[in-house]
């Protein structure tokens, strides 16, 4: 075990060395792969509301959606080879996450990433071309294999990379390149849909291959991080790379903790099995809860289908779009607060203010929309009205947006010791693209059912992830990433579950 040394307030050490411009480069770089899967989020909602792509893939949707205009507001849009569109890639997402993990972990972060770009690019120019639905649905679930890769390999890369006290700015990163994405998404939509001939859709599909290239070039120069190149055996080479990395010769303490967890990692002979022991429990419930807890916030709802939702609430078809790329803004914005805020004021601060935001904004929307279209989905909002709900849907966009949005992957990818890592964060993103398939395809359903009321299901279950955050996620900032066993050493209930053996570096304790 490495030697004492200070410790810090929230139980880590400081080490040597400082944030250096490679850093932020790097990190910059790998962020780039959340692009390619806020693009994704983005595109889908409008594509799928164009005519002359539902005319062309999806004649029977197009046709029962001219004949229903006038039904009941709730049902509208009610169609599961539509949702099943917008939601197939994440099912293939869902199934290369656990590919990934094994790539991430033999072959390193940075392959798992070139991989992940490479058949995402694949997907999107299959896209761009589609003549015919096989086209279409093979494209998708490509660029899920890609969105699969990129989502396991570039948190973990960031959480490795970054220096402790800024490993949250860092890691927020890729939740920023993702609302960009969505953000870049929604313009193009919003262009593209205004081409006559009829092919605004192939561009908007096609364009997928812009983040795509990004993160192939990017990723062809980025270094793997020491972590990935100590686990596969080359502790020389980890070295420099971690002094590169901090532009410190003296980085002792750091390297040593990284051999520590890296021994600790080489007897651990299945990460499956192994995350299923006690010792690893915390990391195991909160690597599962965060991220069903992230898509049961409904946020998704908004992503894919804000030019619907807005469109339902009585907004013309312009306005809908234009709607959805204010949110996209705030969304963008407010990833920013959180950015500047997770390191210096904590996750935890983060995660319940923007609970009780969430709660209160869904439940005034549910609210309005009762009131005007009650439960039989008919009547009329006013402008004013309408606008106020957009208001309401931007407070709520705007609490995810600095909590659970980039939480979400954050807390996750640092909790988790290097062992069981690539495991923890393959059951993050493939629970996530459980839940964002699952909202993806039953949104519709479930709101032609439940009508307003759905809005009160997601503020019930923002209400139950606010008291578990507030008893069982302790505070992770600035504690450095190899030495978390600190935190939960420390915690009232998870404490229980830490062997003493487990808890590397931190000889003196101040709690
Ligand atoms: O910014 C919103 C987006 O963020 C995510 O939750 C990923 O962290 C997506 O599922 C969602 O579309």
């Amino acid at each position: 075990m490495a030697g004492g040394g200070f410790v810090a307030q929230s139980g880590g050490r400081n080490y040597e060395g400082g944030v250096t411009t490679f850093v932020i480069i790097t990190c910059l770089v790998a962020a780039m792969g959340g692009l390619i899967f806020g693009y994704d989020i983005g595109i889908s909602g409008g594509v799928t509301s164009m005519d002359s792509f539902l005319k062309k893939f999806f004649p029977s949707v197009y046709n029962k959606e001219k004949e229903e205009r006038h039904d009941n507001m709730y049902c509208k849009f009610d169609s599961h080879l539509l949702q099943l569109f917008t939601s197939s890639l994440y099912l293939a997402a869902l199934v290369a996450s656990f590919f990934s993990s094994t790539v991430t972990r033999l072959f390193g972060r940075k392959i798992s990433m070139l991989c992940g770009g490479l058949v995402f690019l694949v997907g999107a120019i299959i896209n761009g071309a589609a003549e015919n639905v096989a086209m279409l649905i093979i494209g998708r679930l490509l660029l899920g294999v890609g969105v699969g890769f990129a989502n396991q390999s570039v948190p973990i890369y960031l959480s490795e990379m970054a220096p402790a006290k800024i490993r949250g700015a860092l890691n927020i990163g890729f939740q920023m390149a993702i609302t960009i994405g969505i953000l870049a998404a929604n313009l193009i939509n919003y262009g593209t849909s205004k081409i006559e001939d009829g092919y605004g859709w192939r561009i908007s599909l096609a364009l997928a291959a812009v983040p795509a290239v990004m993160i192939v070039v990017g990723s062809f120069f980025l270094p793997d991080t020491p972590n990935s190149i100590l686990e596969r055996g080359y502790p020389e080479k980890a070295k420099k790379m971690l002094q590169k990395i901090r532009g410190a010769d003296n980085v002792e303490a750091e390297f040593q903790d990284l051999v520590d967890a890296s021994e600790a990692a080489k007897k651990v002979e299945h990460p499956w099995k192994n995350i299923l022991q006690p010792r690893y429990r915390p990391q195991l419930v909160i690597c599962a809860l965060i991220p069903f807890f992230q898509q049961i916030t409904g946020i998704n709802v908004i992503m894919f289908y804000a030019p619907v939702l807005f469109k339902t609430l009585g907004f013309g078809d312009d306005a809908s779009l234009m709607s959805a790329v204010i949110t996209g803004m705030v969304n963008v914005v407010c990833t920013a607060v959180s950015i500047y805020s997770a390191d210096r004021f904590g996750r935890r601060i983060l995660f319940l203010e923007g609970g009780i935001q969430m709660i209160i904004s869904q439940i005034l929307v549910a609210v309005m929309i009762a009131i005007n279209f009650g439960t039989n989905g008919v009547g009329e909002m006013s402008g004013s009205t309408a606008n106020f709900v957009l208001f309401l849907i931007c407070a709520y966009v705007a609490a995810f947006a600095w909590s659970w949005g980039p939480l979400g992957w954050l807390v996750p990818s640092e909790i988790c010791p290097l062992e069981i890592r690539s495991a923890g964060q393959a059951i993050n993103v493939s629970v996530n693209m459980f839940f964002t398939f699952f909202i993806g395809q039953f949104f519709l359903t479930m709101l032609c059912h439940l009508k307003f009321g759905l809005f009160l299901f997601f503020a019930g279950f923002v209400v139950i992830m606010t008291i578990f955050i507030y008893f069982f996620l302790p505070e992770t900032k600035n504690v450095p990433i190899e030495e978390m066993n600190t935190v939960w050493k420390a915690h009232w209930f998870w404490s229980k579950y830490i062997p003493d053996d487990a808890v590397i570096g931190v000889e003196t304790h101040t709690a």
